[in-house]
Formats: structure tokens, sequence, C-alpha cells
């Protein structure tokens, strides 16, 4: 059978238990929403594919457990994801200040190419915000990492943060998925180009320091 996609993603999500990962999933994934809290225990995951400038982009998205106790399990998952969305609740100040513990959990875990952006959930809930959009959008900056609001509860913002991530992930790969769409012509004469720059560089006897 013919495949179905053009790429395949690594996607994962991180915050406080309760904050809404797995909701966000779930509408995303499946248009549904179930305001039942059933924690996550361990990572759970979803597909989705999206098709981005043309290329169809599987995603599979890693929803992991918010809970301290789990997360000896899920650090194991960070090396594997080429992008991350952060999510804390904006009516719970602490899920928000626990963001940089969940970044410098990335930070030593994750790979040096990981693409992130930062979503607060639940949105709808603005009689019981704790946390402005200004502190939001403030701390996404010092991050260096795009940021959104979002509700799962009335599908706000939902499909573009996931689709946001994906972008990201795409424009940083792009050197990969530009070798996977051109021609084999192309992909040939580079990898002839690049095996003699190597053959030079080793008759010279010259090092090169990998800074990559
Ligand atoms: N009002 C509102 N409630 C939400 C929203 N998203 C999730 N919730 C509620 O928040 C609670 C927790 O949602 P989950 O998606 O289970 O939270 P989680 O982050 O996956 O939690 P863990 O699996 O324990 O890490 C549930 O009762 C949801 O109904 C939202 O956008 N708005």
């Amino acid at each position: 059978m013919a495949k179905q996609y053009d790429i395949l993603f690594r996607l994962i999500m991180l915050g406080d238990s309760g904050v809404g990962k797995t909701c966000m999933l779930r509408r995303f994934t499946e248009s549904e929403f179930d305001p039942s809290h059933i924690s996550t225990i361990g990572v759970d995951f979803k597909m989705k594919t999206v098709e981005i400038d043309g290329i169809k982009v599987r995603v599979q998205i890693w929803d992991t457990a918010g809970q301290e106790r789990y997360q000896t399990i899920t650090k194991q998952y960070y090396r594997r994801a080429q992008g991350i969305i952060f999510v804390y609740d904006i009516t719970s100040e602490s899920s928000f200040q626990h963001i940089a513990k969940w970044a410098s959990d990335v930070d030593e875990n994750a790979l040096d190419k990981v693409q992130t952006i930062l979503v607060g959930n639940k949105s709808d809930e603005e009689p019981r915000r704790k946390v402005t959009k200004d502190q939001g959008s403030k701390l996404a900056e010092t991050y260096g990492m795009e940021f959104f609001e979002s509700s799962a509860s009335t599908n706000s913002n939902i499909s573009e943060s996931f689709i946001r991530v994906t972008e990201l992930v795409l424009q940083a790969h792009k050197r990969d998925v530009d070798m996977l769409f051109g021609s084999l012509d192309d992909y040939l004469d580079k990898a002839a180009q690049e095996e003699e720059n190597r053959s030079q560089e080793n008759d010279g006897g010259a090092r090169r320091t990998c800074t990559c």
C-alpha cells in the first residue's frame, strides 16, 4: 500500500498534571472534549496527518503524565522528540511557575535542535484567570518561544498551536525535507560531492573539528 504521508515527526506535550494536555490532544486528533480528568499514566500517544506547504506530515504526539512520580519514565521520551509543547493552565499560577522546571528538564534531556512553543490553556476560564496574557507572552519571549492561549473546551487555538510547532519542526529539518523531495539525481550528485570533499580532506591530512 502506498505511504499515506511524506515525513513523520514526534512531538511531546509537557506541563503539570491537570493543565489540559490530554484534552488538547483529544480535541486536535478526535475533535472531542471530555471534561473528566483521568490522569495520564506514564506516556500515551495519538497520531494525526497534517498538510503543510504540500507536504503530508504525520505527527506522533506524546501526551506525558504531569505527575512527578512518572518523570523518570517521561524524560526517556524527550530525546526522541523534534517538537515540544509546554502547557500551563491560565487559572493556575503554580503550573505557570513550573514551566521553568519543565524547560530546564528539556535543556538537559532533549535534542539541541528541538522546537518549542508555550501554550496557556483554559482561556475560556476568564473569571478564574491567575496568569495574564502578558505574563505568558513575556515568559515565552524569555525562552525564545512562540506563545498561544488555547481552550480545549471551546476549541480555541488548539489546531493553531499543534500546526505551528509542526511548521517550526519542518523548517528546522528543511534540509532533510528538501533532500527527501529533491530528485534522485540531485541527491546522488550531492552524495558524490560530499564523498569527494571527504576524500580530499583525508588526502590533505587536514582535520576539522565539528562544531555542530
Ligand atoms: N475549562 C476548561 N477546562 C479544561 C480545558 N482543558 C482541560 N480542562 C479540564 O482540566 C482537567 C484536566 O485535563 P487533562 O487533559 O486530563 O489534564 P492533563 O494535563 O492531561 O493531566 P495529567 O494527565 O494528569 O498530566 C479536566 O477536568 C478537563 O476537563 C479547557 O480548555 N478549559
